[in-house]
């Protein structure tokens, strides 16, 4: 497992799970997380479905209590930071829109934290000033989204958690949202989200974390993960020969042959393309860093095979 958990000396740490154990009837939905996230972090949760994303999110905002082990924000539980408005939550369901205007949403939610942060401040964050005046039940999924964000940013919070925020929304609505969440993070205040888009994570996230059947398998940068599963991909044309000895080239892992083209996996792409010249056989070549997609897939698979 790669592990990048920077420290900051002293400094309570944002969220904290210790041994986090949550069954719901027969399933173990978590089974054991430890994590930590400092003020600051941005963080990806990455996971297959049911792999245990919302359960962490749902113990995090103390809306279930763990059966086993601790969660902690800012060092106390989390109904406390709730409370207190250190917590905003842009969750799944969708909510019954009342008739109002965006400011009026985001005011009155405003209202009921003790140091809420400046209503105007908070639709400039999401992006949403235009939209001040607009009836909530009227505007569109994107701009909803949006407006989502603004509410769970009315009680000023130093974390804010994001249950799939990009969901159904379109290309361009998902570069808008993202544009906000950066916003608030550069705030210095921290982020975690779940996702199922593995680019938006390696792009909008310091720190990745890789859940699968409730227990963190991996925790790093995009960059760690990709590296931590190894390797390049060395892709040539066959050219009508065979794909005898590919197998035995230096640094190579394994070979697939796709139609024509054969895929070398190596831990060592330049030795690789030198062998596959001295046979001449760089045809077509191709040499790619393996991609987030890969490093997923066997990180889960691999605990797949474990268990
Ligand atoms: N309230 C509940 N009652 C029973 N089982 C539950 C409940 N909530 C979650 N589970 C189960 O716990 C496991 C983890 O679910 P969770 O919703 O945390 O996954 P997820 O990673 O968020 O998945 P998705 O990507 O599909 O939203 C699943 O097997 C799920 O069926």
């Amino acid at each position: 497992m790669t592990k990048t958990t920077g420290t900051t000396a002293g400094a309570l740490p944002a969220v904290s799970f210790t041994g986090a154990v949550k069954t719901f009837g027969g399933v173990r939905a978590l089974q054991g997380v430890d994590l930590r996230i400092q003020p600051g972090e941005t963080v990806a949760l990455l996971g297959r479905n049911g792999a245990g994303k919302s359960t962490t999110i749902s113990l995090l905002l103390g809306l279930n209590e763990p059966d086993e082990g601790t969660v902690r924000l800012f060092g106390a539980p989390p109904e406390q930071a709730v409370r207190a408005g250190r917590v905003g939550a842009m969750l799944q369901e969708g909510r019954a829109v009342p008739r109002v205007t965006v400011r009026e949403l985001v005011s009155f939610v405003a209202r009921r934290y003790p140091d809420p942060m400046p209503v105007a401040r908070a639709l400039r964050l999401a992006g949403i000033t235009e939209l001040a005046e607009r009836r909530v039940d009227r505007l569109s999924g994107g701009q909803t989204q949006r407006v989502r964000f603004a509410v769970a940013l009315a009680g000023n919070p130093s974390v804010i958690v994001l249950d799939e925020p990009t969901a159904a929304l379109d290309v361009e609505a998902r570069h808008a949202f993202w544009a906000s969440m950066r916003s608030y993070a550069r705030l210095g205040r921290t982020v975690l989200f779940s996702t199922h888009h593995l680019e938006e994570a390696d792009a909008h996230a310091d720190r990745i974390l890789v859940i699968d059947r409730g227990r963190i398998v991996a925790d790093g940068t995009g960059e760690q993960l990709k590296r931590s599963v190894g390797g390049s991909l060395v892709a040539i044309d066959l050219a009508g020969r065979g794909t005898e000895g590919l197998e035995r080239l230096p640094g190579v892992r394994s070979v697939e042959v796709r139609g024509e083209r054969a895929r070398l996996r190596t831990d060592d792409p330049d030795a690789t393309v030198v062998a596959l010249a001295e046979l001449g056989a760089i045809r077509g070549l191709e040499v790619a860093p393996a991609s987030l997609d890969d490093a997923f897939l066997a990180l889960t698979a691999r605990v797949t095979e474990a268990a």
